[in-house]
């Protein structure tokens, strides 16, 4: 939709012939965004290689485990030049890869032709054009500036990055904290519960992103601290939603069964574990979620474990001022 406002031509892909069939008669997809009417401009196929004829811009928006299957076979469809773009917010189980590190590999694009967007971005509110900013991260800013003049709208800001590794892990991380927060929620927990878990969980992104090398300015912007805003706040964010299920004391193949949506935290918690292991990350957080989750831990019992963890810092040693740090250098430059 974004796209199509903005004045592209678009081919959306979509592997049901008859859901197909329905968007190009109704201009609505009755399945995923009821009662909304799709600008002119999209036209959908089942078929990936009349998807990708002859495209400027390759769009990727599948569940973050099932992208590499989905790639394999659209690889060999897509131009030279196809700017190849990551929609998604999860990470690969067993390989531990971002989706952008997916794309690279199984199309052998360089990284200059793989860009992410992400940002507090709930599909339910951009669909009603309501206003909403983002970023668009390509390691070429000349890429991410082409992108983000093509994908502008009066409802939907991009701003630029080159931060492919901050943008992701924003995503991905946000939205296990997501879980956890609805967890509190259908426990009956509070705000304060809620901005603590929030407020920590992005300390735990931070981290993570400080031993990829992401920057931290990124986990404190739109792709980090705004979406995890929005999608911990909002009633539309299926992590959110699954978590409160959770937290209500159904399991994981209970709500699995209510729910039918993807949530992508759900496998990205252990993925993220596992990468943050890789690197000697503590995450007590997406620990706690892995343990509810995967582990069947009730969660009050994984509340009081958070809780009972030995005293610390907020803040990293170095931003931290106790009594008998040295006064700040005057030759320093002071805050801005
Ligand atoms: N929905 C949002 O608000 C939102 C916003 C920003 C980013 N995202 C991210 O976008 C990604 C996709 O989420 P979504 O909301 O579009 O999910 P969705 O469940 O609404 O849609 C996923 C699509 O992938 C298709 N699909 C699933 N398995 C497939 C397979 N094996 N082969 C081919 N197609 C398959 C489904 O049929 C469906 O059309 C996720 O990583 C999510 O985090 C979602
Ligand atoms: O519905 P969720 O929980 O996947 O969240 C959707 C988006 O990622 C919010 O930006």
């Amino acid at each position: 939709m974004v796209l199509a406002d903005a004045g592209c031509e678009v081919s959306l892909w979509g592997r049901r012939p008859e859901l197909v069939s329905a968007i190009n008669a109704t201009s609505t997809n009755r399945d995923y965004l009821p009662g909304v009417t799709l600008p002119s401009g999209i036209t959908a196929t089942a078929d990936a290689a009349t998807a990708a004829a002859g495209a400027d811009i390759a769009v990727f928006t599948v569940s973050s485990q099932v992208l590499r299957a989905c790639l394999a076979e659209w690889a060999p469809l897509l131009g030279r030049d196809t700017v190849l773009v990551s929609l998604m917010k999860g990470v690969e189980l067993g390989t531990t890869r971002r989706m952008s590190e997916v794309v690279a590999e199984v199309t052998g694009a360089g990284p200059d032709r793989i860009a992410v967007i992400s940002g507090p971005n709930l599909a339910g509110e951009i669909v009603r054009r309501q206003p909403a900013a983002a970023v668009i991260a390509c390691p070429d800013m000349s890429a991410a500036q082409r992108l983000q003049t093509v994908c502008r709208t009066r409802y939907f800001r991009p701003y630029t990055s080159t931060d492919v590794i901050g943008c992701e892990l924003g995503g991905a991380v946000k939205n296990v904290i997501a879980l956890a927060v609805g967890i509190a929620d259908g426990m009956g927990l509070g705000d304060n519960t809620k901005a603590s878990l929030m407020t920590r969980g992005l300390a735990e992104t931070a981290r993570l992103g400080q031993a990829l090398g992401a920057d931290p300015h990124t986990i404190a912007g739109l792709a980090g601290m705004g979406d995890l805003i929005a999608t911990c706040s909002s009633p539309l964010s299926r992590n959110h939603t699954f978590g409160a299920a959770l937290g209500r004391g159904l399991t994981l193949d209970e709500v699995r069964a209510a729910t039918r949506q993807t949530a992508e935290g759900v496998t990205s918690s252990e993925a993220v574990l596992a990468l943050a292991r890789c690197h000697g990350v503590d995450l007590p957080i997406t620990e706690t979620v892995v343990s509810v989750v995967h582990g069947g831990k009730p969660p009050r019992e994984a509340v009081e474990a958070l809780m009972a963890r030995s005293a610390k810092r907020e803040l990293p040693l170095k931003h931290d001022r106790g009594p008998g740090s040295p006064p700040p250098s005057r030759s320093a430059p002071g805050p801005r």
